[in-house]
């Protein structure tokens, strides 16, 4: 630190990093009345805006889309062809806006948070240093609250070669300029598979190595089944039950040795082994907590054994996904909030508001492949583990009158878990053609507890795919 002095700027709320979730903090909290900063290293809008969602998405959409009308008689043959590979990729970067950040800084300045541009340090109770780019040093100091939302980094494992390997990590994978000719994925989780088929689809020759039995392991087995199909037929080469071993670059090549001692070589690799949280360089040993580890919080996001501290978002790993962290700050905001204005028991019961519950019950997610992927609640292996009396229901979508209208041959299969002491709805997946857009009446149904019986009342419009609920609660009630 320098020996000048140093400035000290007292806010009620200070919050690290302006993801989407810190930047919902500061939201929720200024709308509020109390006042706020948020400390950002690099882009405001974080990961999700420029290096996750927003750009595999754009990257994924026109895959599916021309996914999609090739199964639909009479629109097919127009869409044979490529795609155009430029032109997506300009399209993913105009939703990036070119990686500048000018709007969302526009956006925190215009509900009155103040950005400090820097890397955000803990230094003490309350107490946050930031260093500028520019090497000056600034202290903020925190009336109420400080919200740690620094997010995750991608976790490479420990290969021999890949320091010398320059593989791409989800970054990279979503900010390339060009298609590679050949890329190798290894992993197979959501970042592996959704950037297999943005790459197979715009151009690659994917090989895919998955160190377990199967794809998407985290949900119902259907769906790695379905989507491994699918990128098969895409032209990709899927290796289940693969290891590597090792990595080496010559040049424009990659080569990946594997278990069995055969190799593979590509121009460009891709690790997609999971994610580690950005708590190793915040202070937090300044504060009697261990860096590096997620965040232990309870049902308000506050940082258990403190009354200031909260971490949101991917920071304390119950959810790495944006909604479900937007959705935890909106539950943090309300509680700091709450807390600053001396309110004296807080709603932290199940589903109160300043419970993060859905953490627990209801996480939603899409997976974004082809065939799209979209689960809430506990998968049925999960419910088991957790020792609850369930019963699962599977239909095949495909002989649903509305999705064989939507997709000549459409493939696709659904489960719902019902609470047999409740009778209630505890989890729903579906993988087919159009199935994100099916998950929030799932969501509905799991969040609000709705009993079998009445969702009985609750009529699919003939003929959409949503008749799949309709099959599901035939099966269930015989
Ligand atoms: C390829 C990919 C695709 C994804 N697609 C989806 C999707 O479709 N839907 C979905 O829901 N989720 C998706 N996710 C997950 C989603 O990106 C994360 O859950 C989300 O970004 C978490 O938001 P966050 O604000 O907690 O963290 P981040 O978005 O990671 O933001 C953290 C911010 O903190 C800043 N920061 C970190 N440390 C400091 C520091 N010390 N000082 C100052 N600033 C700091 C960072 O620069 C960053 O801007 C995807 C993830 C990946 C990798
Ligand atoms: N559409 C979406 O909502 C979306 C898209 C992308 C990412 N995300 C979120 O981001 C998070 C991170 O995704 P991710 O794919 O990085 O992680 P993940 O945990 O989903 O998958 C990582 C995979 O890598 C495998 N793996 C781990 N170490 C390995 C090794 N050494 N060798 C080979 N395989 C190894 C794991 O078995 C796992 O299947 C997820 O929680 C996901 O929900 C969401």
């Amino acid at each position: 630190m320098g020996q000048g002095h140093v400035e000290t700027t007292e806010y009620d709320v200070v919050v690290i990093g302006a993801g989407p979730v810190g930047e919902n903090v500061a939201d929720r909290v200024r709308a509020a009345g109390l006042s706020c900063a948020v400390v950002e290293s690099e882009l405001i809008g974080g990961e999700c805006s420029y290096w996750a969602c927003m750009p595999s998405k754009a990257l994924l959409r026109p895959v599916i889309a021309r996914s999609d009308a090739r199964k639909v008689p009479g629109l097919a043959g127009a869409v044979q062809g490529p795609l155009d590979a430029a032109a997506v990729l300009a399209h993913r970067d105009s939703f990036t806006s070119h990686w500048k950040d000018d709007g969302q800084a526009a956006w925190l300045d215009g509900i009155g948070v103040r950005v400090h541009r820097g890397h955000g340090r803990l230094d003490g109770p309350r107490r946050v240093t930031v260093k500028s780019p520019e090497g000056e040093r600034h202290v903020l100091a925190a009336r109420h609250a400080v919200a740690v939302c620094t997010g995750t980094r991608a976790a490479l494992p420990d290969l021999p070669g890949l320091a010398g390997a320059r593989a791409w990590t989800s970054r990279e994978a979503t900010s390339a300029q060009s298609v590679p000719g050949r890329l190798i994925v290894v992993g197979g989780g959501v970042v592996a598979t959704e950037m297999a088929t943005a790459w197979q689809a715009l151009g690659s020759r994917v090989t895919l190595l998955v160190r377990g039995p199967g794809l998407l392991p985290k949900m119902e087995p259907f769906c790695g089944e379905l989507v491994a199909e699918a990128l098969r037929e895409a032209g990709a080469d899927v290796r289940t039950d693969t290891s590597v071993t090792s990595v080496a670059r010559d040049g424009d090549t990659v080569t990946v040795t594997l278990d069995d001692g055969s190799t593979v070589e590509a121009d460009e690799l891709l690790i997609a082994t999971g994610r580690a949280p950005r708590t190793d360089d915040i202070g937090l040993e300044s504060v009697g907590l261990t860096p590096g580890r997620y965040l232990d919080v309870d049902e308000s996001c506050q940082v258990v054994g403190s009354d200031w501290l909260y971490a949101v978002g991917d920071a304390n790993g119950r959810a790495l996904l944006t909604h479900q962290g937007k959705y935890q700050a909106r539950i943090a905001g309300a509680a700091i909030v709450a807390r600053a204005q001396g309110v004296p028991i807080l709603e932290t019961d199940r589903w109160g508001a300043h419970a993060a519950t859905a953490d627990h019950d209801a996480v939603t997610q899409v997976v974004f492949t082809d065939p799209e992927v979209a689960s809430v609640g506990p998968t049925l292996a999960e419910a088991e583990r957790a020792g609850r009396r369930v019963r699962a229901v599977d239909y095949d979508m495909g002989s649903v009158a509305g999705a064989s209208l939507y997709a000549d041959g459409y493939k696709g299969r659904a489960c719902m878990l019902v609470d047999l002491d409740r009778e209630v709805v505890i989890g729903v997946t579906f993988a087919g053609p159009g199935a994100g857009e099916l998950l929030q009446a799932a969501a509905i149904a799991v969040a609000g507890e709705v009993p079998v019986d009445r969702l009985w009342h609750a009529v699919p419009a003939y003929p959409t795919i949503s008749e799949i609920w309709l099959r599901l609660l035939e099966t269930y009630r015989g």
